[in-house]
């Protein structure tokens, strides 16, 4: 059942309260920037794997579809203030997910495994967890994708879609031909996905039979939302969790306190509670179960403290650690016009045409199609001052996404690159404004506060020239920077370029980071519970320990909730 009104759900008992899924039930092209959905991953695989038990009841709680979008300052992007988009549903859709699938290195989720002595979190036991997630979908276009996957690292019996490129750029077999020519860190790379990360592959996105698959097409499917047993609040925001008992000299936190979102805008609506008999999930994201967490009392006592709120456990590790990466784009001019093709307000509405009959064309690709994986090399003098933050040797430095823009809604003849580092050092926070729920919270994600950050953009800028340049097959183009990019040779002018033109990668992670359950930090253990109570579990991109963290986001959370859902199946003694 399906509601935005809380009296229909009022007099059930619940076995557990999910907070933060938005399901959304519009299909779209997933070009169409204002058409895009985005979906809590964790929310919506709790929701479904809970209710497989048929005896337990679920209730799941999400603020769709009015989130406000946050202003913060960024003193390493030159004291620019950017926007952190979250998930806002306009009209059921909002403009949210690129779609790319990537899954990180077997070493990031082997270091985790270290980090939080938990082997579970290990490559190897979480492989089946992506496996499980994952239906391998022949691509919208009908191409042959043999050789840009490696069957044996995809599932074939999972729940959301993933295929290969599902249509052609135009610098597609360019990239190809100068990844063969060059060799090295350009190698071909046959599967992305494999644990191997390095060189050049196919990108591999959230995307079957021309559509975008999401969480809600995927976990919250017609079948599962017709159970008798998940009840879906929408448009109402978690404000706090509750302590109403204790346990084992614990605080439980089994309560959460809630209100209509409509009531945001203009102030304190009626407020609600629910409790749940077995556990709390905080499924709200790295900005929503932080500012949760700490307008509960949950956090550093003395900054809640200077905030007005009581203390109720000490963690001083919540909405600290946070880790974001950034994304920087290297632009090159084309020296042949015409030679990518460039989108017009006719093209596009053929291309909207094409995807409404058939599901086919230009509006069923990511616009990247091909990712750059590579190393700083060791020989780098940069490793003389700076400890190499990977956590092993198949475990890339930067990410670059090559796109052609023959597709982009703006006429181009450009070719963007988009550059991110990916095991950033800078540390930043999300704090509190003040003791309202209906303020935004404060995110600083601390940019380049480690200089090496900055650095490893800018080897990424010298990498991407090199391949365009050294290349044969890219001379056709006669491609040069556009004109305002500062000489490759002048660091300072590239440093004040790279922090007046960064972005936010929308990957953060870590302000719920999981440590091992003796560890002195940290504030969730290896079960997800949060450390010094009982009965709430985080299960969201939030436990993600900062160098623990991958490439893109989603699928480590989708595979995160599926462990998850096992745990909390074996903890109250359910087995499917
Ligand atoms: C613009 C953008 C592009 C991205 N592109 C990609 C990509 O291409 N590939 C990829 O893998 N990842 C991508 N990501 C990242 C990925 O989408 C997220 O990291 C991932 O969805 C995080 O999942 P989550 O469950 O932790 O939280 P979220 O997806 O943030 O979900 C939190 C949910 O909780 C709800 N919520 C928040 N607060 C409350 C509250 N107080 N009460 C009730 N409900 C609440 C929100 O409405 C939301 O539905 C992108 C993210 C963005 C923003």
């Amino acid at each position: 059942i399906l509601s935005d009104t809380f009296s229909t759900f009022e007099n059930t008992t619940y076995d557990f309260v999910i907070v933060g899924g938005m399901p959304s039930f519009l299909a779209c092209p997933v070009q169409n920037a204002t058409n895009a959905v985005h979906h809590s991953n964790a929310g919506a695989v709790l929701a479904n794997r809970l209710t497989e038990n048929p005896r337990w009841k679920v209730l799941l709680i999400e603020a769709g579809p009015s989130h406000e979008g946050i202003l913060d300052t960024k003193a390493g992007l030159n004291n620019r203030v950017i926007k952190f988009p979250r998930g806002k549903l306009l009209g059921g859709c909002s403009s949210m997910d690129g779609m790319f699938y990537t899954r990180g290195s077997s070493s990031d989720w082997d270091r985790w495994a270290n980090v939080t002595e938990d082997e579970g979190w290990s490559w190897k036991q979480m492989l089946p967890y992506f496996l499980k997630n994952e239906y391998w979908t022949a691509p919208a276009d009908g191409h042959n994708d043999t050789g840009e996957y490696t069957s044996s690292f995809h599932g074939t019996t999972g729940l959301t879609n993933v295929s290969s490129y599902n249509y052609p750029q135009a610098i597609d077999e360019k990239i190809l031909e100068a990844s063969k020519e060059l060799g090295g860190i350009y190698a071909y790379d046959e599967d992305i996905n494999d644990g191997e990360v390095s060189g050049i592959g196919w990108s591999h996105s959230t995307i079957g039979g021309g559509e975008r698959s999401s969480a809600a097409t995927s976990y919250l499917s017609p079948d599962v939302l017709k159970r008798n047993n998940l009840h879906i609040l929408v448009g109402h925001r978690v404000t706090h969790v509750v302590n109403i008992t204790s346990e084992d000299g614990l605080p439980s936190l089994r309560t959460v306190r809630f209100t209509p979102e409509v009531s945001i805008p203009v102030g304190p609506g009626p407020v609600h509670k629910v409790s749940a008999s077995k556990e709390v999930i905080l499924s709200a994201g790295v900005v929503g179960s932080t500012q949760i967490l700490l307008l509960s009392g949950i956090g550093n006592a003395t900054e809640l403290a200077s905030r007005g709120i009581d203390s109720l456990i000490d963690l001083p590790g919540v909405g600290k650690n946070v880790s974001e990466q950034a994304i920087f784009f290297s632009v090159y001019a084309l020296g042949v016009p015409g030679t990518v093709a460039a989108s017009t307000p006719e093209t596009e509405q053929a291309w909207i045409s094409e995807w409404n009959e058939t599901r086919t064309g230009p509006l069923t690709s990511i616009g990247v199609n091909m990712i750059f994986w590579f190393r700083i090399p060791e020989e780098s003098p940069l490793w003389d001052e700076y400890t190499d933050p990977a956590s092993g040797k198949n475990t890339p430095h930067v990410e670059v996404g090559f796109d052609g823009g023959s597709f982009n809604p703006t006429p181009r003849s450009t070719i963007a690159n988009a550059i991110i580092p990916l095991q950033p050092e800078s540390r930043g926070s999300i704090t509190l404004a003040s003791s309202s729920p209906f303020d935004s919270p404060l995110i600083d994600f601390a940019f380049f506060d480690s200089r090496l950050d900055l650095l490893t953009v800018i080897e990424g800028i010298r990498s991407v020239h090199h391949f365009y340049t050294t290349s044969n097959a890219f001379q056709v183009y006669n491609l040069s920077l556009v004109p305002d990019f500062p000489s490759l040779d002048d660091d300072a002018a590239l440093e004040a370029y790279v922090r007046n033109t960064a972005d936010h990668a929308a990957h953060p992670v870590g302000t719920a980071a999981m440590t091992a359950r003796d560890a002195d930090w940290g504030v969730v253990g290896p079960d997800l519970r949060l450390k010094g109570a009982v009965g709430l579990r985080v299960v969201d991109a939030s436990v993600m320990v900062r160098t623990y963290r991958l490439a893109t986001l989603k699928r480590q959370v989708y595979a995160i909730a599926e462990r998850a859902a096992d745990l909390i199946k074996v903890a109250w003694g359910f087995r499917n």
